[in-house]
């Protein structure tokens, strides 16, 4: 059906995790919804990509036992995971004073121990992180970025690059940019302990790829009409409903919309009359998640290693993903793209002169990535907080304005920036948008799919 002949109850849009879930729920819940997706498929910052054989994920990629909600669908669908990388034989180093350091298993205890040291106001700062509220901060460390804090750490130099590094692949960003709460999150969020949140962050993949896990959970949204390639311009909220407008001129009126567009993205849309200042500040100074996630082919077989490295390198952590008998792929990030001395992903030279501190040696073959910052529908990667943004802006992104409701990985309660908190977001925004219907008058359907097959 047309979208001008369709009346939802709700329009959803943006069909990232967070979309996806809220259609599935609302489905659950007798709603119908008509979900608005600009790209030409689901998954927003989750891209499962075939691409040498391999279902590589450009994006989202890690789950966890520890994410509630992510477990939850992972078991509910009986998608298939595997542990990654291969822990097994798995060299492991830090670039630190200009070489590369093999890290023993005593070394890397010692260098988890250091980053337990480094997160440790996470336990006073979040006493019970899965509520999403923060305990007293007389330090006021939410205004203290990830650099200020590794100042305070006094170690041996190897131990303290390690940390760098990691903090390097948490924020994503330069240093300076990033929110030193936010590393105290994620060791709050995994049981107070570093080792967990390492596996929370690197240790489990879906076999199939994020892409399987959304498909199934879009398949049971069967109340949901899904458009793809259905940019949205413009939302207006007037009288009775809320009209969205696409950017091909079509329309599509409901008495209810849930947000689901990056923070970075927000202000992409015009909405009348305009969302709360503080969210619109928000997403023109945009979080500080902008960083280059790309797998890169090697020549010869390089074996199982992980190097990590400080921000002055411009690579900051490498992991082999796979290898044969002509070569390896490596999954390489980069906090600060502008420091790689390369021009895109066709810069093979560029990204074999910024590998060479790592692996010295290395070559070079070809590179296949998503520039995520520069990716119109997404201006950024993971959601990491600026200092401040944790309290100042976090509580209003959730905000309901009038009949807009807002969800999203980027401000969900427990694990923000992940997929699990795209997909908490979903079931929060979808039972608030039911509650407002029923509130308001508007009945439930009894979806086909869910009717009691027992006849009375
Ligand atoms: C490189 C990278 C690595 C990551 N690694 C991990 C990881 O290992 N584990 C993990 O849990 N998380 C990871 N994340 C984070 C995770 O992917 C996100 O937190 C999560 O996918 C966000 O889901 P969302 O639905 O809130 O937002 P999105 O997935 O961004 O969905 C928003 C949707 O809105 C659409 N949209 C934008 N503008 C418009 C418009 N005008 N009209 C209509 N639609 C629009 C977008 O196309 C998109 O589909 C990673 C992210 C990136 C980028």
């Amino acid at each position: 059906m047309p979208i001008k002949e369709s009346s939802p109850d709700v329009v959803i849009i943006g069909g990232g995790f967070a979309g996806v879930t809220t259609a599935r729920e609302l489905t659950m819940r007798g709603r119908t919804a008509v979900l608005l997706e600009a790209r030409d498929r689901l998954g927003g910052r989750t891209y499962t990509s075939d691409h040498d054989g391999h279902a590589m994920e450009l994006g989202g990629t890690w789950v966890h036992p520890l994410q509630p909600h992510v477990w939850a669908e992972i078991d509910r669908y009986e998608v298939e995971t595997e542990t990654f990388p291969v822990l097994e034989g798995l060299r492991q180093a830090v670039v630190s004073g200009g070489r590369v350091v093999d890290l023993s298993d005593d070394d890397l205890t010692k260098a988890v121990e250091t980053l337990d040291q480094y997160c440790a106001p996470g336990t006073t700062l979040f006493p019970e992180p899965y509520t999403g509220t923060w305990g007293p901060d007389p330090q006021n460390l939410d205004d203290r970025s990830m650099r200020q804090h590794l100042d305070t750490l006094k170690v041996a130099p190897e131990l303290r690059d390690w940390v760098e590094g990691m903090c390097c692949l948490t924020a994503f960003g330069p240093l300076d940019q990033a929110a030193a709460t936010e590393l105290f999150r994620l060791y709050a969020l995994s049981g107070w302990s570093a080792a967990q949140m390492l596996a929370a962050l690197s240790a489990t993949k879906l076999v199939k790829g994020t892409r399987e896990l959304i498909g199934a959970i879009a398949a049971q949204a069967r109340l949901a009409d899904i458009r793809l390639n259905s940019p949205v311009r413009r939302v207006v909220q007037n009288g009775e409903h809320v009209r969205v407008e696409l950017t091909d001129g079509d329309t599509v009126t409901a008495p209810t919309a849930v947000i689901t567009l990056p923070m970075n993205v927000l202000n992409t849309v015009e909405f009348d009359p305009p969302l709360s200042q503080t969210k619109r500040t928000a997403s023109a100074e945009r979080h500080a998640g902008a960083g280059m996630k790309c797998y890169v082919r090697v020549k010869g077989d390089i074996g199982n290693v992980a190097v990590m490295a400080p921000e002055a390198q411009s690579v900051n952590w490498l992991v082999t993903y796979d290898h044969d008998a002509n070569g390896s792929w490596l999954i390489v990030f980069a906090a600060n793209p502008k420091r790689l001395p390369m021009s895109g992903f066709d810069d093979v030279a560029g990204m074999q002169e910024a590998l060479q501190p790592l692996l010295p040696g290395v070559q070079v073959e070809s590179i296949y990535g998503w520039d995520w910052s520069n990716d119109p529908h997404a201006l950024g990667t993971w959601c990491i907080y600026r200092p401040g943004q944790l309290t100042q802006v976090l509580p209003e992104l959730r905000t309901t304005e009038g009949r807009l409701f807002f969800a999203s990985g980027d401000s969900a309660v427990s694990w923000r920036s992940s997929i699990d908190g795209a997909i908490e977001s979903g079931y929060h925004s979808a039972q608030h948008v039911d509650e407002y219907l029923t509130a308001a008058g508007h009945q439930t359907l009894s979806p086909a799919g869910l009717r009691s097959p027992v006849k009375a």
